[in-house]
């Protein structure tokens, strides 16, 4: 099997650490070098608690680029960061897996033309877990039949956006399939502000909880007449993520656009 090249954006990360690990232990993959805020210069190996991986560490992601050969850069930084990352690597011919949240329409946009003037495969990815894509899919199904829907996402404290990328995506996967519909009462007042939660531009409440303790967890909650569906989703661990992105890796080496979303890879 042909050696996947890898450049791993954030490998100091909680999301990070993981995906090393993954790299060392899939024997396709090769960890050719790595872009953190600090450690320019230090090899991985020099980085205490880390596996002697002989990989060099870079600040600046166009350095990284133009001298380093790779496939595929793996992104697990921080939203502001992770564009910057996405759109240099389609730029430089390098395939990037995004993890990192916080992209927005038109940034989608931007990038999907990208792809397509250079022919580069992108994979912006807002849950690698395969039971979120799952998830995502069943809220899709059932909001054929139920109209009325909310969104909780409940995160650790450490998390930047809100709502979370996979919210804000199952929003939009749900408007594909529900009959438009203006929830609630029409005459409701929050009394204090953010009480219904953030409104999707379809009309969808997404509710973001942040605690310590938590990983990721989200649930859709559907109501109808004298029923409810509760479709929910909890990952433990960060462990939960890298079998999509393994998944991420190997597909994107046979794509020349941009996908969003593993529900697009995911048979
Ligand atoms: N798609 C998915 O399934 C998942 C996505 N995420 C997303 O991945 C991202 C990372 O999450 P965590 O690992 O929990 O965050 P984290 O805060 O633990 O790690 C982010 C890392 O990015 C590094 N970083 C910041 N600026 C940088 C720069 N200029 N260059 C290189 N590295 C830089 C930080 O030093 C840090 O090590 C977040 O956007 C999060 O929402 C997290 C979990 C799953
Ligand atoms: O920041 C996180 O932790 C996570 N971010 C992603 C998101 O915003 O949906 C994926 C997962 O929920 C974990």
């Amino acid at each position: 099997m042909k050696i996947i090249k890898i450049i791993l954006a954030g490998p100091r990360g909680r999301m990070g650490r993981e995906a090393v690990e993954l790299i060392q232990r899939e024997e396709h993959f090769e960890l050719v070098a790595c872009l953190d805020r600090v450690n320019e210069g230090k090899r991985l190996s020099d980085l205490d608690g880390f596996p002697q991986i002989d990989a060099p560490i870079y600040k600046d992601p166009v350095k990284c680029f133009q001298e380093i050969e790779a496939d595929v850069l793996i992104d697990l930084t921080t939203p502001e960061i992770g564009k910057i990352h996405t759109k240099l690597a389609v730029e430089h011919g390098i395939r990037p897996v995004v993890g990192t949240t916080g992209f927005n329409e038109e940034e989608l946009q931007e990038l999907t033309e990208l792809a397509d003037a250079k022919k580069t495969g992108v994979i912006i990815a807002p849950n690698f877990a395969v039971g979120a894509i799952l998830m995502m899919k069943f809220a899709q199904m059932a909001a054929k039949h139920f109209q009325d829907v909310e969104i909780i996402e409940l995160h650790h404290d450490r998390k930047l956006d809100a709502p979370s990328g996979t919210g804000i995506k199952t929003a939009e996967m749900i408007s594909k399939t529900r009959t438009p519909k203006q929830q609630g009462h029409p005459n409701e007042e929050e009394t204090i502000q953010g009480a219904r939660g953030a409104e999707t531009k379809d009309g969808i409440r997404i509710h973001s909880v942040r605690l310590p303790g938590l990983v990721a967890h989200q649930e859709v909650i559907f109501g109808g007449e004298g029923q409810s569906l509760t479709i929910r989703h909890d990952s433990y661990n960060r462990a939960s993520f890298m079998s999509g992105v393994k998944l991420a890796v190997e597909t994107i080496m046979t794509l020349d656009v941009l996908v969003y979303g593993l529900e697009n890879i995911i048979e």
